[in-house]
């Protein structure tokens, strides 16, 4: 039997690679996160063992996909950013997304036991992935600040939520309470009846995390060539191995410039 009369099959398959000369983004989120956070009784409003459970798989990400050149993770979500002239899984996007994601909620499930020694984990987790192309640097900078802002805005509201349920407020009345209010008022409100400075708040809580490769290129070295490939002298490009640049985990802000006159290298890698 001959499977020619089934090939046709495989044309139902769509192109879907990345168009050229963009910044491709992968964005992972959790799957009702809220009730795996209910379940797993993280602490509220910001448990920062979940917080470093997810950089660490996305360390994992990292070190599987070299083109990622910059990850920035808040709550249940984390964006891994290739490189514009990626040509990883020649662009297709649903590759992309598909290894990320799977690869981050295996990590996220071996490496539970490092963070939560002591809680069992209850339930697998899920992620959702897609992947979003951004044609320019100043789109790929607007990305990042939309989320640092996102994390920003929920950090505060859930920050001033929380001091108002653990001072005796119902969840009704603490949502009452801060119903209409703007970001001053609620900062106002953690500094006269708590005693909060927000801005003293821990950075990883208040801006997120980057995951950024220390150098400007990653390094790279020959391995020792078998005697075969010595004696037919074949050492070709493909033959150097890459080894991955150490990570540098930071809770800094990545709207203003300063950070980008810190690191070029990540808008031209
Ligand atoms: N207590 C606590 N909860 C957290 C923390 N990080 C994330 N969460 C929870 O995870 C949720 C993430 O929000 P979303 O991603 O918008 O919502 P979701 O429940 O995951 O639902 P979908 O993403 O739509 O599947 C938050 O609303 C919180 O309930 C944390 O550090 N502590
Ligand atoms: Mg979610
Ligand atoms: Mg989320």
């Amino acid at each position: 039997m001959t499977n020619s009369q089934f090939e046709y099959v495989r044309k139902f398959e769509l192109p879907d690679m990345c168009l050229p000369n963009c910044w491709p983004i992968v964005r992972i989120d959790g799957k009702n996160f809220h009730k795996f956070s209910h379940k797993h009784e993280f602490e509220k409003p910001n448990d920062a063992r979940a917080l470093k459970l997810m950089s660490r798989a996305a360390q994992e990400v990292m070190n599987g996909m070299v083109d990622v050149v910059l990850a920035y993770g808040q709550s249940d979500e984390y964006s891994f950013v290739f490189k514009k002239s990626t040509t990883s899984f020649n662009r297709r996007a649903s590759k992309l997304s598909s290894l990320v994601v799977s690869q981050f909620a295996s990590a996220y499930v071996f490496h539970w036991k490092s963070f939560f020694p002591d809680k069992e984990l209850l339930y697998p987790p899920a992620f959702d992935a897609r992947t979003v192309l951004y044609p320019s640097d100043k789109n790929l900078r607007d990305y990042l600040s939309w989320r640092q802002v996102d994390c920003h805005i929920n950090n505060l509201q859930n920050t001033t939520f929380w001091a108002l349920v653990h001072s005796g407020l119902t969840p009704t009345d603490a949502q009452e309470r801060l119903k209409g209010t703007l970001a001053s008022d609620k900062n106002e409100i953690l500094f006269a009846q708590f005693g909060i400075n927000y801005n003293n708040l821990e950075q990883i809580f208040r801006k997120g995390t980057v995951v950024i490769r220390d150098k400007k290129k990653p390094q790279t070295f020959q391995p020792a060539a078998t005697a075969g490939e010595a004696k037919e002298n074949k050492r070709t490009e493909r033959g150097k191995k890459q080894i991955p640049t150490p990570l540098l985990e930071l809770h800094v802000d990545v709207i203003k410039d300063e950070f980008w006159k810190i690191y070029p290298h990540l808008l031209d890698p």
